[in-house]
């Protein structure tokens, strides 16, 4: 299927994203808030900021001015920051209804807002109204573009409510080296992709203490535990943790050091500040605000998490990270399916 199709945000995943979406023929306009940014992309099909190395499709064009880059399109995919997706997501119903357009949303991006506890599906469902949009979808996976930029094979999996807007969206994207599955649990799905960051900043963290395999495979399975612990006390279906937006994203962002996440991590365990970290960065952390808010909603609905909490200590300056560990391994024993 060839659609038009508007991507909001040009770093590492926007810009892979909508690379893919026009490989695959469809008619792609990337929105950056950067002019500089976007002449760099028109002119020079690279983005060097985000992706070294890397020369985008001549046919993906870069619009600075967003109503542009929005008027006549089939799809909207946002790839911002999750803390800035609402903002995008009232600009964008201001202009749908300038435009008079009806469009299906999907989104990239993995975190919960902080303060509302909402979901990136529930924030663009709260922020663009029903007429302006058909659907609203997630596209989710283990999928770090610095991989996907070298056509590594990639499998990952689209949700809505709607199976059959999860199929549609899976038509748009899936080519021979990304391959895109369909789920109906949009919560599980969004829920795994957050909440893993956690997990990811955790696990960098022990390798750069020097733990080794055991101690990561106990971090990543404990966690995804509590990550499905507070999934399913939203609906979500257990099943989707042990697929591509549970484990399997948790596998990849756990163990990769393109991660952002677990390079934060692997920062803290060496000591530098969590200000220092973001700086340094340059790219967003999300895990950072998610631990936060995955905190709060856990202590919120009286779900255990032991590991989110540890993390959000050392995040806060209440613990170091050796602290925390020692923490967590003089809890009291316990059943492991509890
Ligand atoms: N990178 C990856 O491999 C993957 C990332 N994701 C998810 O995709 C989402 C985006 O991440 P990613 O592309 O990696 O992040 P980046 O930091 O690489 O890019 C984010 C982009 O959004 C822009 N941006 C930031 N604030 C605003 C704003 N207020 N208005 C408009 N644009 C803004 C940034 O500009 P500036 O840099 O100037 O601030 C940048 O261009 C995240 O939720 C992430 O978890 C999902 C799968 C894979
Ligand atoms: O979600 C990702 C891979 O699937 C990207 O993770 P980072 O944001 O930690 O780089």
């Amino acid at each position: 299927m060839v659609e038009k199709i508007a991507v909001l945000g040009a770093g590492s995943w926007g810009s892979m994203l909508a690379n893919i979406l026009a490989e695959n023929g469809n008619d792609v306009r990337l929105w950056s808030y950067k002019s500089a940014q976007v002449e760099e992309l028109n002119n020079k099909h690279t983005n060097s900021k985000y992706i070294e190395n890397f020369t985008y499709s001549k046919d993906l064009v870069a619009y600075s001015d967003m109503q542009e880059a929005i008027d006549g399109v089939d799809d909207i995919l946002f790839v911002v920051p999750a803390q800035v997706t609402r903002s995008i997501a009232k600009k964008v119903n201001e202009i749908l209804a300038e435009l008079d357009n009806n469009v299906n949303i999907i989104h990239g991006s993995k975190g919960i807002e902080q303060k509302t506890y909402k979901r990136m599906s529930e924030v663009l469902a709260e922020e663009i109204d029903p007429k302006y949009r058909k659907s609203i979808s997630v596209i989710s996976g283990p999928s770090q573009a610095e991989s996907v930029a070298k056509h590594d094979i990639t499998l990952v999996t689209t949700a809505s409510e709607n199976i059959k807007d999860a199929e549609h969206i899976q038509s748009l994207f899936i080519n021979d080296y990304f391959r895109v599955y369909t789920n109906d649990d949009i919560i599980g799905v969004e829920i795994g992709a957050a909440l893993k960051n956690i997990i990811a900043l955790g696990a960098g963290a022990l390798y750069s203490l020097g733990y080794g395999d055991n101690t990561k495979a106990a971090l990543m399975t404990r966690g995804l535990a509590e990550v499905s612990r507070l999934g399913t006390s939203f609906g979500a279906n257990p099943l989707t943790f042990t697929g591509l937006s549970g484990v399997g994203d948790l596998i990849v962002t756990a163990t990769s050091s393109d991660s952002r996440n677990w390079r934060a991590g692997y920062q803290l365990g060496q000591g530098k500040s969590l200000d220092d970290v973001i700086k340094n960065m340059g790219m967003v952390i999300e895990g950072i605000a998610t631990t936060k808010a995955a905190y709060e909603l856990a202590k919120q609905r009286g779900i255990d998490m032991p590991i989110t909490s540890a993390i959000y200590n050392v995040l806060n300056d209440k613990v170091t990270v050796k602290d925390a560990i020692n923490e967590l391994m003089h809890r009291e024993g316990r059943a492991e399916l509890d």
